[in-house]
C-alpha cells in the first residue's frame, strides 16, 4: 500500500507492475470466503479479526493497530502512513473516526458487553501527524440496559497526555435473535463462535 500511494515511477513501470500484480492475485485460488463468513483464525466478538481493516494483519488496508488491555479499558497503537492521508502529512478524519469506532467496540467487548456503534461524536483537536507511533485509548464508561456509553481517545506515544482527537460513543449489544440474524456464522450466540472462544 505504501509504495503504491508513494511511488513516483514512470507510467510503464506502473504498466509491467500492475501485470506482476495481476499475475500474482491469479494465484489466490481455491476456497473463497462467503460474505458473511467469519474466518477460521478469527474470535468473534472481541478478540482477532484477521483482515479487519483496523487490526487485521492479514488486511493490505490496516495500519494495523495492536489491541491490548489497559488499566479500565484497551489501548491500540498503530502507526498511521500515506496511504491513510488526508491534509498533506496528516491522518485523514476518517480513519481517526476507524481506529475510534473499532477500539471503543473493543472496550465493549472487553467489558463484557460486544456491541455495535449507534451514535459516535468526533472531535478533532489537532491533526494527526503520519509516520508517527500513536496510542489509541477506549473505555467503557457506563452501560444501561444494552445500551454501553465508551469514551475514546487517540494522542501520540511520544505525548500521551495530549488528545489530538476525543469521540463520544453509544453502542447496543443486539438482543440473541437480533445477533444471530445479523451474524448467522456464530455458533453459541451470544458469547461468540465456541470453536475459538472469545473474551
Ligand atoms: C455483536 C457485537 C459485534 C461487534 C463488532 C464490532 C464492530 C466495531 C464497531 C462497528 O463498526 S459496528 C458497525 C456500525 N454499526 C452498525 O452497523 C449498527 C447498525 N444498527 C443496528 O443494527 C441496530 O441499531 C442494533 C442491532 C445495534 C440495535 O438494534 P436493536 O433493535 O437491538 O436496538 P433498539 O433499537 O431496540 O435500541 C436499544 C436501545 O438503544 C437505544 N439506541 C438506539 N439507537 C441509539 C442511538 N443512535 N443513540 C442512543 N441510543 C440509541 C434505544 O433507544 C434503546 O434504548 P432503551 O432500551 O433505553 O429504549
Amino acid at each position: 500500500m505504501d509504495a503504491t500511494v508513494r511511488t513516483a515511477t514512470p507510467t510503464d513501470v506502473l504498466h509491467r507492475v500492475t501485470d506482476g500484480v495481476r499475475r500474482l492475485t491469479g494465484q489466490l485460488t481455491g476456497r473463497r470466503r462467503a460474505r458473511a463468513e467469519i474466518p477460521a483464525v478469527d474470535e468473534f466478538p472481541g478478540g482477532v479479526r484477521m483482515y479487519s481493516p483496523v487490526t487485521g494483519a492479514g488486511s493490505p488496508l490496516s495500519p494495523p493497530m495492536r489491541v491490548t488491555p489497559d488499566g479500565d479499558g484497551v489501548v491500540g497503537r498503530c502507526t498511521l502512513g500515506i496511504a491513510h492521508e488526508g491534509p498533506p502529512g496528516y491522518g485523514h478524519g476518517g480513519m481517526s473516526a476507524m481506529l475510534l469506532d473499532e477500539l471503543m467496540g473493543w472496550a465493549c467487548a472487553a467489558a463484557g458487553s460486544p456491541g455495535m456503534t449507534v451514535s459516535l461524536q468526533v472531535r478533532y483537536h489537532r491533526p494527526v501527524p503520519l509516520e508517527t507511533p500513536l496510542r489509541v485509548f477506549a473505555r467503557v464508561t457506563g452501560t444501561e440496559g444494552r445500551k454501553i456509553s465508551v469514551d475514546g481517545s487517540i494522542s501520540t506515544e511520544e505525548d500521551p497526555s495530549v488528545a489530538v482527537v476525543t469521540a463520544e460513543g453509544v453502542f447496543v449489544s443486539p438482543d440473541p435473535d437480533r445477533t444471530r440474524a445479523l451474524f448467522p456464522d456464530l455458533q453459541g450466540t451470544p458469547g461468540g463462535r465456541q470453536a475459538h472462544g472469545s473474551r
